[in-house]
């Protein structure tokens, strides 16, 4: 196995410190200069993000409309009502699933292409669907759930991968952003239907409604080109070409494209050279593939942070918050718990539109070291707020709260919108551009696990968040999300490199110096 230490030469030599790559062809190198590129992504890229994008809301609608839907069940499912177990199988079920296949669809997208592992995820986004508004008994809905959880663990680690890979290198964090968008709108839309069909308990039309996007999703992937980057890596330039034209914007552009699809064969050519020179034979492609992503620096670097960053985005709470904020404003005594908890989710797709536009100008890490703080001092005022107030677990939404508890209440909810608006301008986001970090042959292995460690974390906040807030009190479970706020806070400054604006090749090579990129 290749081990590529510090004192080994460079296989890849790192870009100087001005960006430029040595592979990758530079405008000013030549005469006559190619047109400057555009401000803003062509219709083309607009489109394919629109069409992978759907990925993202269905899974945002999937993961939000669960709230509503359990609480819509009755006893339609095997002529019971539900017991509180049962409830945490069904919520449960889509996580652990999505945590058991990302890892595993990395070796699909490598083998079949992203585009196809896209399509496969719709598909069973569909099967999902009528499986749950099918379902008459707990069993069923949990496979159903099951289903869904597959398609969204495929979809999540391969939809910012594609898009990531074909999107040009200034407006790749705003694209990859998008798809957060979509995730954030679905979580919106789940909640607007749960709150609209909760109603009348038409749960069977909330769940099963999430076939139509899955459907349309089909229908444009179709049409829509595969990766340049995976098209290269099996030997078809000639067709990656031809995408990337269609990226860049054609006419003029003819060189600048030529240089790219020479800068990730080169990337390829490496890579095998290092695979061959390290002797992986007759091991299975991923035994090899995990023996390179943690036995080369670079590699094993991308993945601590990939890892680092995903497993933050659900550590620090968020989605306690999306799945049992309704439970927590029936406590704190609001009128209609369900339209207040509505607020976290319309904050946190305001606040990440915010942050698409301003991502790819302030940077990664930057966005990060300025939001976190936010985050801890929301997560500390509710702490404070919580600390007036003595829930009650069984008590519903009638409580009649004194005066003063009620004001801790507001203080509670205005705390939760700031945490919520930190979390979605950075964390919510900046983890989902895990890709441009690894280096090709290991991206999508990389991207998988980095996925898994987000779905695996989401399932343990899942499991215990109502758990703590029972042991430790509602103000030191807060408290506890705000440390693991601070420790990540730290990491990110020790780890994490500034990624904006350079190329997926450029970014990945940065992690080969000393100091972890972070100084250049
Ligand atoms: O990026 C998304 C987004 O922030 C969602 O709101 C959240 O529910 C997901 O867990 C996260 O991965």
């Amino acid at each position: 196995m290749n081990n590529n230490s510090a004192s080994e030469p460079l296989l890849i030599p790192p870009s100087p410190p001005s960006g430029h790559h040595p592979f990758l062809h530079h405008p000013e190198d030549d005469s006559p200069s190619p047109p400057p590129p555009s401000s803003s992504p062509s219709l083309f890229i607009y489109l394919l993000t629109f069409s992978a994008g759907i990925s993202g809301l269905l899974f945002g609608y999937d993961t939000g409309v669960i709230s509503s839907t359990l609480v819509s069940l009755g006893t339609s499912l095997s002529s019971r009502p539900l017991t509180p177990l049962d409830k945490s199988i069904i919520t449960s079920s889509t996580s652990l699933f999505a945590l058991l296949v990302s890892p595993f669809s990395s070796i699909l997208a490598d083998s079949l292409g992203r585009k196809r592992v896209i399509l496969i995820a719709s598909f069973l986004f569909i099967i999902g669907a009528l499986i749950q508004a099918w379902s008459h008994t707990v069993a069923l809905m949990v496979l159903g759930r099951s289903v869904v959880g597959m398609a969204v663990g495929a979809a999540s680690f391969v939809v910012p991968l594609y898009i990531a890979e074909l999107a040009p290198k200034e407006h790749r964090g705003r694209l990859v952003t998008m798809n957060v968008i979509f995730i954030t709108a679905g979580q919106v839309l789940a909640y607007v239907v749960g709150w609209l069909l909760g109603e009348y308990g038409a749960w069977r039309w909330m769940v099963g409604l999430g076939a139509v996007p899955a459907f349309v999703q089909a229908g444009l992937m179709v049409l829509m080109p595969e990766s340049p980057r995976w098209l290269v890596m099996v030997g078809r330039s000639g067709e990656a070409k031809v995408v990337l034209g269609k990226v860049v914007g054609g006419k003029g552009r003819e060189r600048e494209v030529e240089g790219m699809v020479k800068g990730i064969e080169i990337e390829v050519r490496e890579e095998e050279g290092r695979r061959g020179g390290g002797g992986g034979g007759g091991k299975s492609g991923w035994v090899q593939g995990l023996e390179e992503l943690v036995g080369v620096r670079r590699n094993r670097r991308a993945l601590a942070i990939a890892c680092l960053l995903q497993g933050l985005q659900q550590l620090c709470g968020f989605n306690s918050l999306m799945y049992f904020s309704a439970t927590i404003f029936m406590m704190l005594g609001f009128p209609i718990p369900t339209l207040t908890s509505l607020v976290v989710a319309v904050t946190n797709f305001a606040l990440t539109l915010v942050a698409l536009l301003i991502i790819d100008k302030v940077g990664r890490r930057r966005i990060l070291l300025w939001s976190i703080p936010f985050m801890v001092a929301g997560l500390l005022f509710a702490a404070y707020g919580f600390s007036f107030i003595t829930l009650s677990y069984t008590d519903g939404p009638g409580d009649e709260n004194p005066p003063a508890v009620q004001g801790s209440a507001v203080v509670i909810l205005i705390s939760i919108m700031i945490y919520v608006a930190g979390y979605a301008i950075g964390l919510g986001n900046v983890p989902w551009m895990q890709s441009e970090l690894f280096a090709l042959n290991v991206r999508s292995l990389g991207s998988g696990i980095a996925t898994a460690t987000n779905w695996g974390a989401n399932f343990v906040i899942g499991l215990t968040f109502l758990l703590l807030m029972e042991a430790l009190t509602p103000s030191w479970t807060f408290v506890l999300y705000a440390v693991i706020c601070v420790i990540g806070y730290g990491m990110i400054c020790v780890f994490y490199p500034e990624t904006a604006g350079l190329s997926l090749e450029e970014a990945g090579s940065l992690l080969e110096d000393d100091n972890w990129g972070v100084r250049r």
